[in-house]
């Protein structure tokens, strides 16, 4: 691929975004661009006690996507047009969506707005659709110390809110049931995808339940 393209790769916590977003760099020769959570000083505190620390959290996050994205995003580098990332800009606004209250959400969008207008968005979005089963032993199998307080009801109410953001979204989505996939050890779902990506073959919104169907997709 010759031209710029970016590539988001989105899903609730654990679905395999990280995962999936540095496979598919590596097999598109592209750039890629991991979320610095370990730099946010508040995540740990955050799950300790939410609601003292969910506007703060939120806060360190969004400032440093923007800063992440607007720095990269704006120098295209020839021989590598395209980029990978592991989150959408989106996904500092649906976090605060869920953790903060009604009044700290208006000013958190109030500033979310006014940052990111002028961020590029992804051309292309992959959503790994998993179950709380699924996130939960992914979660536990990682074994971050400081998610070991994550309930199962904060990964639905998440789950809940990537579902609406779905609904509207209108540019290119291919969404994937995570549980059907497996890039980490199966390279032919991988090479399913690069094709998938490579012919830009995702133009609207695209759910593939199993690798038969990216298969049928690409004839
Ligand atoms: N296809 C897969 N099959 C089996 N295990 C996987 C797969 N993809 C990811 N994992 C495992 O699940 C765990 C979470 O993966 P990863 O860190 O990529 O998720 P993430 O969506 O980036 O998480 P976060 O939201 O916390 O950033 C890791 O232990 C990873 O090895
Ligand atoms: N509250 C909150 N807001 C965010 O924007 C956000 N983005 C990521 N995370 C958490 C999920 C994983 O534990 C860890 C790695 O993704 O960081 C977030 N938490």
């Amino acid at each position: 691929m010759k031209e710029p393209y970016y590539i988001a790769i989105e899903g609730n916590i654990g679905a395999g975004k990280t995962t999936l977003a540095t496979l598919l760099a590596r097999a598109l020769d592209a750039r890629v661009i991991l979320e610095q959570f370990a730099d946010n000083p508040f995540l740990n505190e955050f799950y300790s006690n939410p609601e003292r620390w969910a506007f703060t959290v939120e806060m360190a996050f969004m400032a440093e996507r923007y800063q992440q994205l607007h720095d990269l995003l704006i120098e295209i580098d020839l021989f590598q047009p395209v980029f990978v990332s592991d989150y959408h800009p989106f996904k500092s606004k649906l976090f605060a969506s869920v953790n903060l209250s009604e009044k700290e959400y208006f000013l958190y969008e109030h500033f979310f707005d006014m940052l990111f207008k002028k961020i590029r968005k992804p051309d292309l979005l992959i959503f790994l659709s998993a179950e709380t089963n699924t996130l939960l032993k992914n979660i536990q199998q990682r074994g971050r110390w400081f998610e070991k307080k994550i309930e199962p009801e904060y990964l639905e109410k998440l789950s809940e809110a990537y579902k609406n953001f779905l609904k509207t979204h209108s540019t290119a989505t291919l969404i994937l049931k995570r549980e059907s996939f497996d890039f980490l050890k199966n390279p032919e779902h991988l090479n399913l995808l690069v094709n998938i990506v490579e012919q830009k073959k995702i133009q609207g919104l695209m759910t593939a339940t199993d690798p038969d169907e990216l298969r049928a997709f690409l004839g």
